[in-house]
């Protein structure tokens, strides 16, 4: 087996970059539910300078029920939508950490011990590693993690840093030397990982993790399998595809976050439920992340954009990439940002059932993100030259308010 790395943390340039390169690998996906969505699709109430009413399809849902949805989310050719694939991996998930909770963590799947590699030392100093990054690369939310109990942050900091790297492999500095191989060896160095055979000391901190909360592997393959989706595709003909990329880059880190958090002992709501926000948090970040960076994008030759309600709002992409802010484009914009604000606003129920300490950090983090919706606005949705940015002051005066709101338990609604 050739191996090769190189791995650069500089707190100096905000350099962090990898590149392992290691030998082959594999993954798949896979059946229905439609709570959340069809949900989100109810309260879908479009503009005046919205999509016609003509626009809305009705097709069957698994127990035969028509519900309404809009033509950018039609089920793809293969007859299976994005969100039934999606909904599949909650389910399954969430089944996972039931069953965790009902025979004790061992029954669930029994992990090796984890090798070492070589002299890397102790796993605290790997620990430790993931921390300084995770201070470096994302300073708010890793204050935020300071409140969790030290095995769950520490957990936290390590899969962190693991999305991080992965992340680096197509955005980072070396993107352009990327290729599926590399990916497919990223995925066997995860699957190593996985079975207790870290490749590094980064690697070696998530191991220790998956031993310790009932993590799941397939969310992290999803996520590599989101940076071939990167890899291959510069457009999306519509939502329903580009949801499927925001579950794969960014669903998937709520789906394996959730396991470390933990649902608080008290609550009532479905795990099932509680995954579903988790997901619908990790959308509408991705959905935020997206229109902030539209004009970022576009000089990359890249529309993370639904083609067809662009096209319904009269816009092409030779108007995006010229990148000029016509009222065309402010319509159009208001109901990308509508979406966003739908699952955050889904995302926002099930925090109040994660466990007490874990709140504060995804709360402050919901809001902080969500914030980036209110600057495009304030921007006149000039996405293109301006980015959207969230001041220190509002940044910091977030921090509190969530805090409040993490204590206050709302009325028992959310199943
Ligand atoms: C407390 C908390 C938020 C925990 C999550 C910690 C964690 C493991 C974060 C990993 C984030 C990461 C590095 C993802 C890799 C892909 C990526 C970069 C996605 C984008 C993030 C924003 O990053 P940034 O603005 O730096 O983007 P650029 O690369 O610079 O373009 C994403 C947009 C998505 C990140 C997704 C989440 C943080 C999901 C959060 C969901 C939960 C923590 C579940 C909470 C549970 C409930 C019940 C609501
Ligand atoms: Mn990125």
């Amino acid at each position: 087996m050739s191996v090769a790395l190189v791995w650069v943390v500089s707190p100096n340039t905000k350099v962090l970059n990898c590149f392992g390169v290691l030998e082959s690998s594999s993954f798949v996906l896979g059946d229905p539910s439609w709570k959340m969505r069809a949900e989100i699709r109810r309260k879908q109430k479009w503009n005046s300078c919205s999509l016609s009413s003509t626009d809305v399809k009705y097709p069957s849902s698994s127990s035969g029920t028509k519900l309404p949805i809009l033509s950018s989310m039609v089920a793809n050719p293969a007859g299976i939508s994005s969100e039934q694939k999606v909904y599949d991996v909650v389910l399954k998930q969430a089944a996972l950490v039931e069953k965790q909770l009902r025979t004790g963590r061992e029954a669930v799947d029994v992990k090796p011990d984890i090798i070492l590699p070589g002299n890397l030392g102790l796993l605290s100093e790997a620990y430790d590693r993931c921390r300084e990054v995770c201070a470096e690369y994302a300073k708010t939310f890793y204050l935020g993690t300071l409140l969790m109990t030290p095995e769950r942050r520490r957990a936290i900091w390590a899969i962190y840093v693991w999305c991080r790297r992965t992340d680096e492999l197509v955005d980072g500095p070396n993107a352009s030397h990327i290729t599926p191989q590399a990916l497919d060896r990223w995925e066997s160095r995860l699957e190593d990982l996985f079975q207790g055979r870290p490749f590094d000391m980064l690697d070696a901190a998530l191991s220790d993790t998956v031993t310790q909360f009932p993590v799941d592997i397939q969310p992290f393959k999803d996520m590599i399998e989101g940076m071939r989706m990167d890899l291959r595709k510069s457009t999306y003909k519509n939502f329903d595809e580009l949801y499927l990329y925001c579950y794969y880059v960014a669903g998937t880190v709520g789906l394996m976050s959730v396991p470390v958090m933990g649902i608080a002992p008290e609550s009532q709501a479905t795990t099932e439920s509680v995954y579903n926000a988790a997901l619908a948090l990790g959308i509408a970040n991705q959905l935020t992340n997206i229109l902030r960076d539209v004009g970022e994008d576009a000089r990359r030759g890249r529309i993370y954009l639904p083609q067809d309600e662009l096209a319904q709002s009269g816009i092409s992409d030779t108007d995006i990439y010229a990148g000029k802010v016509t009222d065309k484009w402010r319509c159009f914009m208001k109901n990308q940002i509508k979406r966003a604000r739908m699952f955050f606003n889904e995302a926002e129920k099930g925090v109040a059932e994660l466990s007490e300490a874990s709140r504060w950090p995804v709360l402050a983090s919901l809001l902080l993100y969500r914030q980036i919706l209110d600057e495009i606005e304030a921007n006149d949705y000039n996405n293109f030259t301006k980015r959207a940015y969230v001041s220190k002051a509002k940044k910091l005066l977030a921090l509190p308010t969530a805090y409040t709101r993490s204590l206050i338990r709302p009325p028992r609604t959310f199943k």
